[in-house]
């Protein structure tokens, strides 16, 4: 099976086992239940094209349903993938989908961000978890010196980068979302508490 094929492929299981545990757990809002290909995992799947040449340690923070962490775990099989989340129901739903389609390169982490020891990772990614000042104490945690880290944020980003520059210096590229004109994914570099 191709490289192409065997992602789709796993992709589509992910997303059914998503839609199976949905209701149990509210993974995703039920309202954007129709649009966990063309917006969860499509933002995701963005992700991981623009973090092409990332290597080594993945951490992604708050996993939640796997946004964006299962995703990178299951399209780059050479990264090794730490999910946090600290609920554990959907911590368990994590650690099922890691059983059911064999990932190997993917462990989950069933506590709070903060109480978790230091991954000093090369990546750290977020979705939907904190606003920028809040997110950057967690990153800073985990991410080692000369990491990248992968936030993926919605319309207030410009407002909440200026906000974390207040506490943080940073190097900062924004790349804008292909499926939503106000939202980005900013890659952080060089974070330091000022
Ligand atoms: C709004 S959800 C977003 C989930 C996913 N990243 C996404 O985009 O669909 C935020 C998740 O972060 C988890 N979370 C929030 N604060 C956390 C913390 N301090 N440590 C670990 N997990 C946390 C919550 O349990 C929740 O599942």
């Amino acid at each position: 099976m191709s490289d192409v094929s065997r992602e789709t492929e796993a992709l589509a299981g992910y997303a059914a086992l998503l839609r199976k545990w949905n209701p149990a757990i509210n993974l995703v809002s039920p309202t954007t239940l129709d649009e966990i290909e063309s917006r969860h995992i499509a933002d995701s799947r963005a992700l991981v094209d623009l973090a092409a040449d990332a290597t080594g340690s993945w951490v992604d923070l708050g996993s939640g349903g796997g946004f964006p962490g299962l995703v990178v775990a299951i399209c780059r099989p050479d990264l090794s993938v730490s999910l946090i989340e600290s609920d554990q129901r959907k911590a368990s739903f994590l650690r099922s989908v890691i059983r059911e389609m064999s990932l190997k390169n993917a462990t989950v982490i069933a506590k709070r961000i903060e109480a978790v020891d230091r991954l000093d990772a090369a990546n750290v990614s977020a979705r939907a978890l904190a606003s920028l000042p809040q997110l950057m104490a967690y990153v800073e945690r985990h991410l080692n010196a000369a990491g990248r880290a992968w936030l993926m944020k919605g319309r207030n980003w410009q407002n909440e980068v200026a906000e974390a520059r207040r506490d943080w210096s940073f190097d900062l590229k924004a790349h804008p979302s292909n499926t939503d004109s106000d939202a980005a994914v900013l890659e952080i570099t060089g974070i330091t508490h000022v």
